[in-house]
């Protein structure tokens, strides 16, 4: 296969996958503007924080597989994706390790002024009054929005510091999560008021989707208690930037920033950003992924993704239906001959029944083989025994599931 590579990844990983007998160009000074004109010949995308719109789906020629060497997919038009039959891919959970230290970096830097301090002894000024006044955060109450890979990460960081955990109760919750949850003795509150009004620390850990876009707005923040801190390394745009900025001008909160609505790339840029030069704030470069062990590891899984999409597995795909893909499950169980799955699709397309998933499994010995169909759609008594009646099929039987119980 043949993948373009638009940011940087380890060169061992190219090197890997060309051993594997694949074709790698990175060109990471690529941008959402060049990709158009970049895709055609490939057949796989990999990009970090570049943005992948619409434009690229509808220009490329072969592209399968778009790979967010990371956690967030907003950057990439899954949707535009989803409709030309690409898929897109994250690597889950690899770098939340890295995420979590930062924002526990940003938490520290605020509480002690560490920026500050540090640029005043780099000018050579000595002022240990000034830089005396920290709170601490041993018995802080701290809030975790997002419970997932980061914002469980963070709060088994932050419990070692002595701060309590708490966060929403959510009835949909991964039991994983849950469990996890209870370990880690976070509390659950049951509504956002409660959660704001008791914390002191406000740790943002939810991807940019439709209902988390500037769900910080200006009744969040004033739900939270004066002189509280905001933490967001997830995305800008989960914040509503001009109603943190009058929170800060009027000195009730301070914050630590990772990421920013309208931050420039992974290249450098000349960026004036009124939340990052506030003293209020302590910025970073969006920078929570980026340590050498988080990017071996998300290295590692792009890797995996190709590899298992070669053995014919959409690996955390993000863009297929979660939830269960046909209305109807059919198992055929066959002889396995030449022509018989062609019979059964045959029989289906005449019905009018769409194929949403096909698996077949050879049984040991190779004789026979079973076939399991998901069709939108239930199945008629007449096509069951066409079906049955098939020469070389064994048996058929149905389960038919409701979708949402995928
Ligand atoms: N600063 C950086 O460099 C990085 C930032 N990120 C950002 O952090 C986000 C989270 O990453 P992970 O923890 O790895 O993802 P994850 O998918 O493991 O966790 C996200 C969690 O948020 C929860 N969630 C979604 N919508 C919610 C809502 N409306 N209210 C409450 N909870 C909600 C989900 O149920 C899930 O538990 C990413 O989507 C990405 O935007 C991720 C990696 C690096
Ligand atoms: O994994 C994510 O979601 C991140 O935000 C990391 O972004 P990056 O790979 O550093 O451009």
């Amino acid at each position: 296969m043949h993948l373009l590579f638009a940011d940087r990844l380890p060169e061992q990983t190219l090197a890997g996958l060309e051993e594997r007998g694949h074709t790698c160009v990175m060109e990471p000074a690529l941008t959402a503007e060049d990709l158009p004109g970049r895709i055609a010949g490939y057949d796989v995308l990999v990009v970090r924080s570049t943005k992948v719109p619409s434009a690229v789906f509808e220009a490329a020629d072969r592209l399968a597989l778009v790979i967010r060497a990371g956690a967030g997919t907003n950057t990439i038009d899954t949707d535009a994706a989803a409709t030309r039959g690409v898929l897109v891919s994250n690597v889950p959970g690899r770098n939340a390790a890295a995420v979590a230290e930062l924002t526990l970096g940003l938490l520290l830097a605020i509480d002690r002024r560490i920026p500050d301090t540090v640029a005043d002894l780099r000018e050579g000024r000595w002022d240990k009054q000034r830089y005396s006044k920290a709170d601490g955060l041993l018995g802080k109450t701290m809030a975790i929005i997002g419970l997932g890979s980061i914002g469980l990460a963070v709060a088994e960081r932050a419990a070692a510091f002595g701060i309590h955990l708490q966060s929403l109760a959510k009835p949909s919750r991964s039991a994983y999560a849950a469990e996890r949850a209870e370990e880690l003795g976070i509390a659950m509150c049951d509504s956002m008021a409660e959660l704001l009004s008791t914390s002191d620390i406000v740790t943002l850990h939810v991807p940019s989707h439709d209902d988390t876009r500037r769900l910080v707005d200006e009744g969040f923040l004033g739900a939270m208690r004066d002189g509280a801190i905001l933490l967001n390394t997830s995305r800008g745009d989960v914040v509503d930037e001009p109603a943190l900025l009058a929170a800060l001008d009027a000195g009730r909160l301070r914050a630590g920033l990772d990421v920013f609505a309208d931050e420039p790339g992974s290249g450098q840029a000349q960026w004036e950003s009124p939340l990052a030069r506030h003293p209020q704030v302590v910025a970073t470069h969006h920078i929570g992924a980026s340590t050498e062990q988080a990017q071996r590891a998300i290295a590692a899984g792009v890797t995996e993704i190709v590899d298992a999409f070669v053995a014919g597995e959409a690996r955390h795909c993000v863009n297929l239906d979660p939830t269960r893909l046909g209305s109807t499950t059919l198992t055929i169980r066959h002889l396995d001959r030449v022509g018989v799955l062609a019979q059964v699709l045959d029989e289906l397309s005449t019905a009018g029944l769409n194929v949403e998933h096909m698996e077949n499994r050879v049984f040991r010995g190779g004789r026979a083989a079973v076939a399991s169909i998901d069709v939108a759609g239930e199945p008629s008594e007449a096509l069951m025994s066409a079906l049955g009646a098939i020469h070389d099929v064994l048996g058929v039987s149905q389960v038919t599931l409701d979708r949402d119980d995928g």
